[in-house]
């Protein structure tokens, strides 16, 4: 298992993990891995699903509550004999015999993750608990999907893993900040006491085709609006920065980290970095030139840059993003025009 300086993880001890589930042995085991993807009716999720379902010897299992996430998502492998669908809540415990399982169930939208704090926060901890307990009882290995909204409102620009972040542990953010905090800390002290194989992925902002037309998050909201000629919400000062990574270069990403020999955690996502204001414009650019732009409020704790530091990425994986937020956007209309049943102007 590889060891990482910064994260302590040198010191896991020296117990073996536990051995995988004798079912990998069965005569009528015929796929070499069984896959568990928790959220996998979310956007991340099902495209993860799309590329593990492509390997013939992958058997999926998805498990969702269906939060903001949705069958839909998943049509096209619904009846699929190496695929399954369960509802249910990771937030309660789960039987089931895998080899890998790539942990995203939790609400990413700041609107859906602050709509009910307390059951994020339970998602996040006793969720991350459970699925950690899974890992150890089967001798399955577990990769978590963090998020760049562990540095909080970052005082060091572009964030490196190296960075502990500057969060607000009683703010409106704070069920989702902290609680994937926490849940990274379970990943490594799982690691360390019990020598549970861990994948830890940091993701930064990530958009493209399935996002839910309200999910709140800004690329959706734009897009959206530029389709509908509603005006685009710039919420104040504008001057806030993110940086855009394509679902395909962040799926690409995860399945590296699973695949390789590196614990995390591992920033994943694009560094071109924009405001709020030069996303807007963009958008208008590329969609609907005649569309205006408005300022509006913003909410408490939002952080006022971010991009990712990718060095550890493009070392440890041979990982980075291809698609820039100009080829990204079209691809994205594509799909909203499609779900919102709006044709393009000629
Ligand atoms: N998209 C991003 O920009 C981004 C950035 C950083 C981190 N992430 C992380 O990636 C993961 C996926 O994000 P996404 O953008 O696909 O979000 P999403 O909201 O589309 O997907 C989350 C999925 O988890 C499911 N879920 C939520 N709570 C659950 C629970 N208690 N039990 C079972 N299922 C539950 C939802 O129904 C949904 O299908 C999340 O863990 C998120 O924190 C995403
Ligand atoms: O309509 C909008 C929505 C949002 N915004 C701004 O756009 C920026 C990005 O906001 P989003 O809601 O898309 O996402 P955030 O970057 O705040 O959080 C995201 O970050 C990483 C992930 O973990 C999550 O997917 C999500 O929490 C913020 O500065 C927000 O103020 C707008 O200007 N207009």
């Amino acid at each position: 298992m590889a060891n990482n300086s910064s994260n302590g993880s040198q010191q896991a001890t020296t117990k073996p993990p536990p051995l995988p589930s004798p079912l990998r042995n069965s005569k009528f085991f015929q796929s070499n891995m069984r896959i568990l993807v928790t959220g996998g009716a979310g956007f991340i999720g099902s495209h993860l699903v799309d590329r593990l379902m492509e390997n013939e010897k992958n058997e999926v299992i998805v498990v969702d509550n269906f939060f903001t996430g949705s069958k839909d998502n998943l049509k096209k492998w619904i009846g699929h004999p190496r695929f399954e669908l369960i509802r249910h809540d990771v937030t309660e415990t789960l039987l089931v015999e895998v080899d890998q399982i790539y942990h995203l169930a939790c609400p990413a939208s700041p609107i859906f993750y602050k709509y009910n704090p307390v059951k994020t926060i339970k998602t996040n901890v006793i969720g991350t608990l459970n699925m950690l307990g899974l890992a150890k009882r089967v001798g399955a290995r577990i990769l978590l999907t963090s998020t760049s909204e562990v540095y909080g409102d970052p005082l060091v620009h572009p964030q490196p893993e190296s960075y502990w972040g500057n969060v607000n542990p009683i703010g409106v953010r704070s069920c989702y900040d902290e609680g994937k905090r926490v849940a990274e800390t379970l990943m490594f002290d799982y690691h360390r006491q019990h020598g549970i194989e861990i994948r830890i992925a940091r993701i930064f902002n990530t958009y493209g085709p399935r996002m839910n037309i309200d999910d709140g998050r800004v690329v959706s909201n734009f897009i959206a609006q530029a389709i509908r000629d509603e005006p685009l919400t710039v919420q104040l000062p504008g001057t806030q920065t993110r940086s855009f990574c394509y679902v395909s270069d962040m799926v690409d990403g995860l399945i590296r980290l699973m695949e390789g020999e590196h614990t995390g955690p591992i920033n994943i996502g694009n560094p071109g970095e924009f405001t709020m204001l030069e996303l807007a414009e963009t958008v208008k650019a590329l969609i609907n030139p005649n569309v205006e732009i408005k300022t509006v409020e913003n909410t408490p704790d939002d952080p006022r840059q971010r991009k990712p530091d990718i060095t550890k990425a493009k070392e440890l994986l041979g990982w980075e993003p291809k698609i820039k937020l100009r080829e990204g956007l079209p691809l994205m209309e594509e799909d909203f025009r499609q779900r919102l049943g709006v044709a393009e102007k000629k």
